[in-house]
C-alpha cells in the first residue's frame, strides 16, 4: 500500500478545448487536470488550493465509495464547505477496487467549466485483470459550452428559463473541433493546437483496453470504432460478463472498458467517434484517430467515420443497459434477495415561482448553508429541514401527461436509512412540463454503489414489474440510466455512514433541484476534519467532540 501524494491548484486558464479560446478550469495549469493512477488499496492523498479569485471550489472522486471517509467525498453542502480562495484541503481516502474513474468540482456547476480529470485504479501488486490485454487508451469523454457558466447558472434559474441548449462540441480528453467539417477539411487533427486529437497508435494483431468514462454536463453518448468490434468487460468499477458491440451508449456518469483487436487491414487508419443521442444532436461528432503503427497517424482514414445510431431509439439503448452482468466468476457481491425498505422517486420537470425546475416526489432540491455531514453528526437543529422528504408519490400520477398542476415545492430534507438496510429505490420517469416529452436522466450515487435490477416502460406496478428484476447476476453501478416514461430499480445496502447526494449526473438538472440526500450511521462518524466544518452552523463546532 502506497500514499499517492498530490499537490493541486486551481484556477481559470485561458484554452482552446475545440480550437476557440474560452477560460476554462485547469488543475495546476493543466485541461483536463493531471491523471491520477493508482494501485488498488492505495491512498490517494490530494491537497487543493483554490487560487479562484473569487469562487469556492470542492472535487468529487466519481466512483470511490469514500468507505469511512465520508467527508472526502466533495460535495459542497453535503459532505464538506466548499473550499474558499486561498485555502487548501486535504482529500485522503483509500481506492479500494481496481477500475476507471474520474474527478470532477460539485459545486455549483463547475463541472461544465472544465473542473474534470480521470482517476485510473489498477489492480494491486500481485492480482491479475480477469481479462488480457496489451496496451491500453483513457478516453474521458465531455461536452463543452461557449457561454459561460455563470451565464448558463444565471439562465437556468431566470424567469422565464434560459435553456443551456445542445453543447458547443464535444471534447475527447478536452480536445474537440468546433463545427468542423471532414468535407470542407476544416477539422484540425495533425497539429500542435490544443484542441488537436490524441491519435491512438497502436500495433496490428494486439488487444488494446480503451478506457472510457463520461463527465459531459448534458449529453448522452455513442461511442464507435469504426471497422472495430469493442468487448465490454468493465462498468463503473466493476467487473461484467464480456459481450460484444458495434458501438457503446455512455451516460453522463459513467464509465466503461473495452477490449478491440486490432485485426483490421494495418495500412489504414481508422475513426473513433462520439455522438450525441437521448436528446436531438445539435453537435459535431467528437473524433479521433486509431493509427496502426506502419501507417501516417496524420494520415487520414479513407472511410467515413461510424454514423452515430438514431438519437432516439431508446430500445437500442435499453437493449445494450440490459447486456450488462456482473461477471460470472468474479468476488463482486450479488443482492440481497429482498430489500427492507423501499423508495419511489417521481421525477417531474415543474415550475416554482416562475422558474422550471426538476423535483423528486414534487420536492425540488436547494442545498443549505451547513453541509449535512457537519451538521448530522454535530446534531445541530436548524441546518435543514427535519421532516423526511416524501417516499412514493399519488398511486393515480398519470406519467403520461404533463402534471394537471406543475408546481413543486423547494426543499432540503433528507432520506434517512437504517444502518446496513437494504433499500430499493424505484426511479419513475414522467412526462416533462411540455405534451409528449419525457427525458433521459441519468442517476448517480455517492458512497455505494448499487445494482441495476431492471428496467422498464410505464408506470412501476408494485408486485407485478418486481417479477422481472434480475437477481442472479445484475450489474453494480453506481450511475443507471432512466429512460423516457421508463422506470429502473436500483438495490443497495446503506452500511457506510455518511451523508450522500443521490442525483441526475445531468448538471444543469441537479442546478434546477434534481437530487435528493441520502444518510445512514451519521452516529457512527467520529473527527470529521475541521477543514470541512469551517462554514454555517458547524463553524462553531471545529475541534469539538461529537455528541
Ligand atoms: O431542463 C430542461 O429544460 C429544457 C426544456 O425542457 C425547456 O426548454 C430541456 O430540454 C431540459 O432538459
Amino acid at each position: 500500500v502506497k500514499t499517492r501524494y498530490f499537490k493541486w491548484e486551481v484556477e481559470y486558464v485561458f484554452w482552446e478545448p475545440d480550437c476557440i479560446e474560452h477560460p476554462v478550469m485547469a488543475i495546476n495549469g493543466q485541461f483536463p487536470g493531471p491523471t491520477i493512477r493508482a494501485k488498488a488499496g492505495d491512498i490517494i492523498h490530494v491537497d487543493l488550493t483554490n487560487k479562484l479569485s473569487t469562487e469556492g471550489v470542492v472535487i468529487h472522486w466519481h466512483g470511490i465509495r469514500q468507505i469511512g471517509t465520508p467527508w472526502a467525498d466533495g460535495t459542497a453542502s453535503i459532505s464538506q464547505c466548499a473550499i474558499n480562495p486561498g485555502e487548501t484541503f486535504p482529500y485522503q481516502f483509500v481506492v479500494d477496487k481496481p477500475g476507471t474513474y474520474f474527478y470532477h468540482g460539485h459545486f455549483g456547476m463547475q463541472r461544465s467549466a472544465g473542473l474534470y480529470g480521470s482517476l485510473i485504479v489498477e489492480v494491486a501488486d500481485g492480482e491479475k485483470e480477469p481479462f488480457h490485454y496489451n496496451g491500453e487508451f483513457n478516453l474521458l469523454l465531455s461536452d463543452w459550452w461557449h457561454k459561460s457558466v455563470h451565464d448558463q447558472e444565471l439562465g437556468l434559474s431566470a424567469v422565464p428559463m434560459r435553456w443551456i441548449n445542445e453543447p458547443s462540441s464535444l471534447l475527447i480528453n478536452g480536445r474537440g473541433q468546433y463545427n468542423c467539417s471532414l468535407a470542407a477539411g476544416t477539422c484540425k487533427f495533425t497539429g500542435r493546437e490544443q484542441c488537436a486529437p490524441r491519435v491512438l497508435r497502436v500495433l496490428p494483431n494486439k488487444t488494446y483496453r480503451l478506457r472510457l468514462a463520461s463527465t459531459t454536463a448534458l449529453a448522452s453518448l455513442n461511442v464507435a470504432v469504426a471497422n472495430h468490434k469493442m468487448v465490454v468487460v468493465e462498468a463503473d468499477g466493476n467487473y461484467v460478463e464480456p459481450f460484444e458491440v458495434d458501438d457503446l451508449y455512455i451516460y453522463s456518469g459513467e464509465s466503461y472498458s473495452v477490449l478491440i483487436k486490432t485485426d483490421q487491414d494495418p495500412t489504414k487508419n481508422y475513426w473513433i467517434s462520439a455522438g450525441v443521442i437521448g436528446r436531438k444532436p445539435n453537435t459535431t461528432q467528437a473524433l479521433t484517430i486509431l493509427n496502426y503503427q506502419s501507417v501516417h497517424g496524420g494520415k487520414l482514414p479513407a472511410s467515413q467515420p461510424p454514423v452515430t445510431p438514431s438519437w432516439d431509439d431508446y430500445a437500442r439503448m435499453r437493449s445494450f443497459a440490459e447486456k450488462l452482468r456482473t461477471l460470472s466468476r468474479s468476488y463482486l457481491p450479488r443482492p440481497p434477495l429482498s430489500h427492507h425498505h423501499r423508495i419511489a422517486l417521481l421525477n417531474t420537470q415543474n415550475k416554482y415561482g416562475g422558474q422550471t425546475k426538476w423535483a423528486l416526489n414534487n420536492v425540488s432540491l436547494s442545498l443549505p448553508a451547513t453541509p449535512y455531514l457537519g451538521s448530522m453528526s454535530y446534531k445541530l437543529k436548524g441546518a435543514f429541514d427535519p421532516t423526511p422528504p416524501p417516499e412514493s408519490f399519488p398511486g393515480d400520477y398519470d406519467i403520461m401527461v404533463p402534471a394537471a398542476n406543475s408546481n413543486c415545492t423547494v426543499g432540503n430534507g433528507v432520506y434517512v436509512l437504517p444502518f446496513n438496510s437494504t433499500v430499493d429505490i424505484i426511479l419513475q420517469n414522467a412526462n416533462a412540463l411540455s405534451a409528449n416529452t419525457s427525458e433521459v436522466h441519468p442517476w448517480h450515487i455517492h458512497g455505494h454503489d448499487f445494482w441495476v435490477l431492471g428496467y422498464g416502460d410505464g408506470k412501476f406496478v408494485e408486485g407485478v414489474s418486481d417479477k422481472k428484476f434480475n437477481l442472479k447476476d445484475p450489474p453494480l453501478k453506481n450511475t443507471a440510466v432512466i429512460f423516457p416514461f421508463g422506470w429502473t430499480v436500483l438495490r443497495f445496502v446503506a452500511d457506510n455512514p455518511g451523508a450522500w447526494a443521490f442525483h441526475c449526473h445531468i448538471e444543469p438538472h441537479l442546478h434546477m433541484g434534481m437530487g435528493v440526500v441520502l444518510a445512514e450511521g451519521v452516529e457512527r462518524i467520529r473527527r470529521i476534519p475541521g477543514q470541512a466544518l469551517g462554514c454555517g452552523l458547524t463553524a462553531k463546532m471545529v475541534g469539538k467532540p461529537h455528541p
